[in-house]
């Protein structure tokens, strides 16, 4: 069985774990785990998942196959700085890292690795993520049926060109949480409304679903099932109504974009400080 090591035990490198140790990929004994200095959230992972964890990186990589970079972009200099001498030709590096070019962890590392770029969401919590990943060419078509099988057992898996990652990022990995700022908008409105928390909840998540799966499963595009909802005179056009007047389509539109932008920033910024 391989062995897998996170370099940042966050959000994202949660969602991962949890998400490959659900769905029976490999089992917390073969999961190593290490952070900055919060021995309380790596004690709680442990307990959760049953993982390996330490601050001892001569175990944490001994016979390594996979290392995950979990950090903050903000981070990964000073983190890859501390590992770099346990990084070996033979691992295989994956990033989650917003913006961070697969070029600038080379440089960072001063070593020829393989590397992959990946840009997962935290619904591989569950099982959904949607990851985009791109490789460089020293990743083996062995490891990469690898990193297929990890990022497929916690979603949809798809390889793109390292120059779309930055949307990729703007649009799904950031996407989760336009959704939650819906679904906090519609819990909201619930109160207003005169219903109670509890049941205006339940009612929210099976909308949701329900319209995700619409979108996945009908031939219809989605414009076709919005209109399919909306009945001239009625409720849905009144709503929808104030929407426009609110310009709430542009205004998704233009936070998609500036999620892009920002992913390119956090790029360029990373660059220039390390000279890159
Ligand atoms: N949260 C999300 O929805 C997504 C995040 N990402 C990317 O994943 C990365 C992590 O994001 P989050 O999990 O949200 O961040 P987070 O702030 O929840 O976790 C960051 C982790 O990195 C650790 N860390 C910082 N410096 C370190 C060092 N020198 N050595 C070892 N560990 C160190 C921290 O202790 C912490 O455990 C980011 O680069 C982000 O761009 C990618 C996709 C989605
Ligand atoms: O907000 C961020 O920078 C990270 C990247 C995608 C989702 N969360």
């Amino acid at each position: 069985m391989k062995k897998i090591a996170f370099i940042g035990a966050g959000s994202m490198a949660e969602a991962l774990i949890s998400g490959m140790i659900k769905n029976n990929l490999i089992d917390g004994d073969h999961i190593w785990v290490t952070n900055k200095c919060n021995h309380e959230k790596l004690n709680q992972l442990q307990a959760q998942y049953h993982v390996q964890i330490t601050y001892d990186l001569q175990s944490l990589f001994k016979e390594t196959n996979i290392v995950f970079l979990a950090m903050k972009p903000k981070d990964v200099a000073e983190a890859v700085h501390k590992i770099k001498a346990y990084l070996k030709k033979d691992m295989l590096i994956i990033s989650v890292l917003a913006g961070v070019s697969i070029n600038s962890i080379e440089s960072l590392a001063e070593e020829e690795l393989a590397i992959v770029r990946a840009m997962p969401n935290t619904s591989a919590t569950v099982g959904r993520s949607a990851s985009a990943l791109s490789i460089n060419n020293r990743v083996t078509a062995e490891q990469m049926k690898l990193v297929q099988q990890i990022f497929e057992t916690v979603g949809l898996a798809t390889t793109v060109r390292e120059d779309q990652l930055d949307a990729v990022t703007g649009l799904s990995g950031s996407g989760p949480a336009y959704i939650y700022y819906l679904a906090e908008a519609m819990e909201k409105s619930a109160e207003e409304i005169g219903l109670e928390k509890g049941m205006a909840k339940k009612f929210i998540i099976q909308t949701l679903i329900g319209a995700a799966e619409m979108l996945d499963k009908s031939p219809k595009e989605s414009e076709q099932l919005r209109k399919d909802v909306t009945s001239p005179g009625g409720t849905t056009e009144a709503g929808l109504k104030v929407l426009d007047e609110h310009a709430v389509q542009q205004a998704v539109i233009d936070c998609i974009k500036e999620a892009t932008a920002q992913s390119k920033k956090l790029g360029l910024n990373f660059n220039k400080s390390m000279k890159v």
